[in-house]
């Protein structure tokens, strides 16, 4: 039996790969982002997938080792390296490795090395920066259970969406809700950067007409006697 916790749909994974993080956030209440600073390697990078987790010890990454070596394709490997920033904890060898194994992305609190060849390779990975120290390998650490990383809770099987924004996580059972509200804002932000470049248009020819305040201003700042 397999260890890993069941792949997300394609239909979920399609969905949440035509969205943002951001949008993503906005529907979870804007929540669900790691620390600001896991960001990825090289801008432009992007991964959605199924949550497939590690715990490591500080400086260790034996188990992030035994971890690529469980994945495959669809899964996202998120590892918690407890912010550890003296050693790094992954290379382009390890990244090749878990590029080869078909897995779809990497995100750890800690930081990695070999900056140059991460960063040109399309291979996302998303972590606090680089340092040349490599780490030890003895372990201890945990495969497969629940963990925090970038001070958000990530359980196996979770989704996944990171971008150049950062990395936001969605607790399984929330999925559904959470994609069809960000699919709603989608729709609402579209409308709006319509509005707003025809209203820039029309003001530029000489013809201004309406206003853009969103339809919530008004009433907010009320509060304020304004
Ligand atoms: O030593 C390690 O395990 C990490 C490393 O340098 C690599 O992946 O290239
Ligand atoms: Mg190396």
């Amino acid at each position: 039996m397999s260890k890993l916790a069941p792949l997300l749909s394609e239909d979920i994974i399609e969905r949440a790969d035509s969205l943002n993080t951001t949008l993503i956030s906005d529907a979870m209440g804007c929540t669900g982002s790691m620390d600001y600073k896991i960001k990825p390697v090289a801008s432009g990078m992007k991964v959605v997938g199924t949550a497939l987790t590690v715990s490591l010890r500080p400086g260790d990454n034996l188990f992030l080792h035994q971890a690529i070596y469980d994945g495959k394709e669809g899964y996202v490997l998120v590892a918690d390296g407890k912010g550890h920033t003296t050693n790094a904890y992954l290379g382009e060898l390890m990244a090749g490795a878990a590029k080869a194994m078909g897995i779809e992305g990497i995100i750890i609190d800690g930081l990695v090395r070999d900056k140059e060849t991460l960063s040109e390779s399309a291979f996302p990975i998303f972590a606090k920066g680089f340092i040349p120290n490599g780490p030890l390998k003895d372990g201890p650490g945990e495969l497969h259970k629940p963990i925090s990383c970038g001070g958000v809770s990530v359980v196996p099987g979770d989704l996944i969406i990171g971008d150049d924004d950062g990395v936001v996580v969605v607790p399984k059972d929330k999925i559904e809700e959470v994609l069809s509200k960000a699919e709603k804002k989608l729709d609402y932000e579209k409308t709006r950067l319509e509005s707003i470049a025809a209203y820039e248009k029309a003001r530029t020819e000489g013809r201004p007409e309406g206003n853009i305040q969103p339809h919530w201003l008004r009433e907010q700042m009320k509060a304020y006697g304004l």
